[in-house]
């Protein structure tokens, strides 16, 4: 096997995302739930010839040697040198991207994760799943958890991740089309630090007390800055808002409410495309839908 096609890095929602404190060294500590959604970019690998590891499509604002599924390929194959004494090939990796940069949707620490997943497989390297995700947390927060590949209550920066239930839903998703850089949340001084740390089962249990997942638990304590910051995140709550319990996910900029069914996602959506087309909502937004995924869809053809 020298290529691997169509590679999914699927996009996360973070249901509720409390901080909880700062670190020594100005991380933050997170208490967070991340949900894997149907929507994903999608990737392509080829080894070479040679050892050079290239990205062969463009990603507009994301150099090469910035981008995250360089710096994830080049770490694993230096990890693998320093295991066998043996640098493995290089490769080509061409990346179709769908999930927009700065939407708190982890896109680019999903490309990662898929990067270290599919390279894991074609290089035979043998890592075990928690190998990978101690390898790509210097990269991203979040790539940990897409590595883990399933519904995760999360702590400490992200990385301390419990499997846990949440009941299915359809997920609409407003694109405000703004970009949020994280950092400028994180580093605002309107930031509240201290919400009280709560345990898993306030987490679970709120969804089994109330059967649905039409209500949200807890809230998104980054919602409050963002918003400030970014009026267009603001009026895509408010929008989303008249159809349900419509929140943030991570730091910005995307918003999403979570449905029942299909049908009920479908409708909000024919209500945004109604409106987009008489300008009732800016022609810079996006509105979809997503399901709900239980586990990782590449975890499902190269298991860890
Ligand atoms: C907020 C979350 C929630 O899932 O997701 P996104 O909205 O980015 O998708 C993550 O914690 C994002 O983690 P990650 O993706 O690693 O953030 P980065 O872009 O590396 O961080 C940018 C900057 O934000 C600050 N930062 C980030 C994470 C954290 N727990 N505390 C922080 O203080 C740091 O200053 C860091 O330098
Ligand atoms: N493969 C990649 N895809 C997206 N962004 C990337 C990638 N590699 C590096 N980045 C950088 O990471 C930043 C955050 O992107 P992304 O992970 O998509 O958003 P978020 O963290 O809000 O979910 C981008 O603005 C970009 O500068």
């Amino acid at each position: 096997m020298d290529t691997l096609k169509n590679c999914p890095a699927p996009a996360k929602l973070n249901l509720f995302l409390h901080v909880t404190g700062r670190r020594a060294d100005g991380y933050h500590l997170l208490q967070t739930a991340f949900q894997l959604i149907d929507r994903a970019d999608t990737l392509d690998f080829t080894l070479r010839e040679d050892d050079a590891i290239r990205r062969v499509t463009a990603v507009p604002g994301v150099p090469e040697e910035g981008d995250l599924i360089i710096r994830a390929a080049r770490l694993l194959q230096q990890e693998v040198l320093r295991r066998t004494g043996a640098l493995p090939p290089g490769v080509d990796i061409a990346i179709h991207k769908l999930l927009p940069m700065g939407g708190g949707l982890g896109g680019g620490s999903s490309d990662a994760a898929t990067t270290l997943m599919a390279l894991n497989a074609l290089w035979k390297a043998g890592l075990s799943k928690d190998e990978l995700m101690a390898l790509g947390l210097p990269l991203g927060a979040d790539i940990p958890f897409f590595i883990f590949g399933a519904t995760a209550f999360a702590e400490g920066v992200g990385e301390a991740l419990q499997p846990v239930a949440v009941p299915d839903a359809w997920y609409v998703v407003i694109e405000p089309g703004v970009q949020v850089p994280t950092a400028s949340i994180f580093t605002s001084d309107h930031l509240t630090r201290n919400t009280p740390a709560v345990i898993m089962a306030d987490f679970s249990g709120h969804y089994a007390e109330q059967g649905s997942t039409l209500r949200q638990f807890g809230k998104n304590d980054l919602q409050q800055v963002a918003t400030r910051l970014f009026p267009p995140v603001a009026q895509a709550v408010e929008w989303l808002g008249a159809y349900g319990d419509a929140r943030m996910t991570g730091s910005g900029a995307c918003v999403f409410c979570a449905f029942h069914s299909e049908e009920q996602a479908d409708a909000v959506l024919e209500s945004f495309n109604a409106q987009a087309l008489s300008a009732t909502v800016p022609s810079t937004w996006k509105g979809w839908k997503a399901k709900a995924l239980q586990e990782h869809p590449l975890g499902v053809v190269i298991p860890l």
